[in-house]
């Protein structure tokens, strides 16, 4: 079962107060900042044009009346309050329109603020690795980029919406009192009916929005791992495979659209019966009372208004459900992974005492360090005690699987769970090296300068960097250092490997942890390679498989099963070398 295939056994899908909280935390720290006044001064000014709007309708719905009775009576005053309508009707349009710039721009620096909000704790401490290691978190790229809209979109959107609804409720619901208060305490049974029942039909729609976020987000990640394995599964023909695969990833999203689609038909039934109950209430209400005289013709086309404002009015109310329900899978989903940024900052602070601890030092040292994968499944150091003195070059070999990796990801501090101490020198005095080489998509300069930023006064000393690794014409053969490529795909893994190797050059540090960095090179680039850290005072901690690393590395570091180790000095063995004479790490040897 993939991650993103996990289920999702402990979420809340009902709207109920942990919703309501976790949309609070999830705004707060936008509208409680410092600068938050601007926000909330837009906020006022929309909430209030809200309510401008509400009072205006009413109005309106005066003037209507007005203009119907001086039309039933043929009174000139009639095209005197059609014009007048006609300018109020311009001004509305206008003010609509600025209002509606003041939201679409709140709307987007809240979200620019939120989402920079999210990335910064998403960066800091590598959460990043953790949430990817952890694996609870499916999808957190899609969590940072679709879901704030949806959240953000609902908390702007909604408080005005509920106000100018409540206004125009309680102006048109005044207008219809005047006429018939028989009408008024119908319109007020139907409303809390209508809520009920809102709250019956969308309760489901919850679990069904989440379902659809969900499979929607599986069928990208399918599509993502496609592009991003394109040539393997091309070498292996795997595309019968993949279709599969994603037809059925493609079938999950279709059975959820399906059942939303056929309980949208139910909804929407419903929906059409109560509207249909509410536009027969003049009829009952006021028609009666026009037919004995007690109210004037335009009194009916005034209330029959009324009552249509009062029903979108209600509808925007009874539609809270639905709005909310609809954000639900989006508040939860950036929760979650909000969540999870706090739980991993709160954990950090009190791992300590039960996690592999880490202090700053001259040396690589090691003191009985126990490590454990980060589930705990496997214990695959045990009281390992190492010391790397400063050219004290070490290999670190083992069977497959054995936790040779690990042990680079312990030191690292990627991995915690264990036991023992490790003492590290300042990490700008350090380099690891991980067995994937990673590109980025940018010019060869920046390439070999990560993660640093690039400068072009360096042109020289990337070049020397590749006259010591024996090869000088690599930067012109690749275009130059302005060049940029998709270098992931253009250089070949050995030549990815030696890019590494001139980012350790050029950056000087005085400890490298290389994780089977030289697999993909033949043997005299490997050679060339390390001479190089050697001439250069960098002492290499290779974790490795190859018989040729033994030469460069005059201490060995065994990985056994069960967590065993063996600690070995391979002094004489690594005078004996062919390469030897060449390779003046030895001198420093132990
Ligand atoms: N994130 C993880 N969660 C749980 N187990 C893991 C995780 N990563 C690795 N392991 C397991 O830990 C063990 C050691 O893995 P590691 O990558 O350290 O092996 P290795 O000795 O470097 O192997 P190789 O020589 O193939 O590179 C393996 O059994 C692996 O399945």
């Amino acid at each position: 079962m993939s991650v993103d295939e996990q289920p999702a056994a402990n979420r809340s899908y009902k709207l109920n107060a942990l919703f309501f909280r976790r949309l609070y935390t999830l705004s707060a720290p936008y509208w409680c900042r410092r600068e938050a006044w601007k926000a909330w001064a837009i906020m006022a000014m929309l909430l209030s044009s809200a309510a401008a709007f509400s009072l205006v309708g009413g109005y309106i719905s005066n003037l209507v009346a007005d203009s119907t009775n001086a039309l039933v009576a043929k009174q000139s005053i009639y095209w005197r309050i059609m014009i007048w309508m006609t300018f109020v009707g311009l001004m509305q349009t206008l003010a609509l329109q600025v209002t509606s710039w003041f939201s679409a721009w709140l709307l987007l620096d809240w979200r620019k603020w939120m989402t920079n909000h999210l990335l910064n704790a998403y960066m800091h401490n590598r959460t990043y690795y953790e949430i990817e290691k952890d694996g609870f978190i499916d999808n957190p790229d899609q969590r940072l980029q679709e879901e704030v809209p949806s959240v953000c979109q609902t908390v702007i959107g909604v408080p005005q919406f509920i106000l100018s609804s409540l206004m125009t409720i309680a102006v048109q619901a005044s207008i219809i009192v005047q006429v018939s208060p028989g009408m008024f305490w119908a319109v007020v049974i139907y409303a809390g009916v209508n809520t009920l029942v809102s709250m019956w039909l969308y309760n489901p729609t919850i679990r069904q929005s989440w379902d659809l976020t969900v499979a929607q987000a599986r069928m990208r990640t399918g599509l993502m791992h496609l592009r991003d394995n394109a040539e393997t599964i091309a070498f292996y023909r795997g595309e019968n495979s993949e279709r599969k695969g994603l037809h059925q990833r493609l079938r999950d999203v279709a059975k959820v659209k399906m059942t939303m689609i056929f309980y949208g038909i139910r909804m929407s039934v419903v929906n059409q019966v109560m509207g249909l109950i509410f536009s027969l209430l003049p009829i009952f209400f006021v028609v009666p009372l026009y037919f004995s005289g007690k109210v004037a013709y335009g009194s009916i086309d005034q209330v029959g208004a009324a009552a249509a404002m009062v029903l979108s009015g209600l509808s925007v109310i009874s539609n809270f459900i639905p709005t909310m329900t609809s954000t639900m899978p989006s508040v939860v989903r950036l929760s979650e992974i909000q969540e999870k940024f706090n739980q991993l900052n709160d954990t950090r602070g009190t791992q300590k005492a039960a996690h592999i601890r880490h202090r700053e030092g001259e040396t690589v040292v090691l003191e009985q360090v126990d490590v454990a994968t980060p589930g705990g499944e496997q214990q695959l150091v045990r009281n390992l005690s190492l010391r790397v003195a400063e050219g004290q070059h070490t290999l670190i070999a083992g069977q497959t699987g054995v936790g040779k990796s690990s042990l680079l990801r312990a030191i690292a501090g990627l991995w915690r769970r264990g036991e023992g101490e490790i003492q590290l020198p300042p990490y700008q005095q350090l380099m690891f090296i991980p067995q994937k080489p990673y590109m980025i998509l940018t010019d060869l300069r920046s390439q070999l300068l990560y993660p640093e930023p690039a400068e072009s006064a360096e042109d020289a000393r990337i070049q020397q960097a590749f006259v010591r690794l024996g090869r000088p014409d690599f930067l012109a053969k690749q275009g130059g250092l302005d060049c940029i490529k998709d270098w992931r795909k253009v250089l070949s893994l050995g030549e990815q490997q030696l890019v590494a190797f001139a980012r350790i050059l050029l950056r000087q540090p005085r400890y490298v942890f290389l994780d089977e960095a030289t697999s993909a090179m033949d043997v005299e680039t490997e050679r060339q390679a390390y001479r190089a850290l050697g001439e250069a005072n960098i002492t290499c901690i290779s974790v490795g498989h190859r018989e040729t690393l033994m030469q460069f590395h005059p201490q060995k570091l065994h990985l056994l099963a069960h967590g065993e180790w063996r600690l070995t000095q391979h002094r004489d063995e690594a005078a004996q070398s062919a390469d030897a004479d060449s390779f003046n790490l030895q001198a420093r040897a132990v």
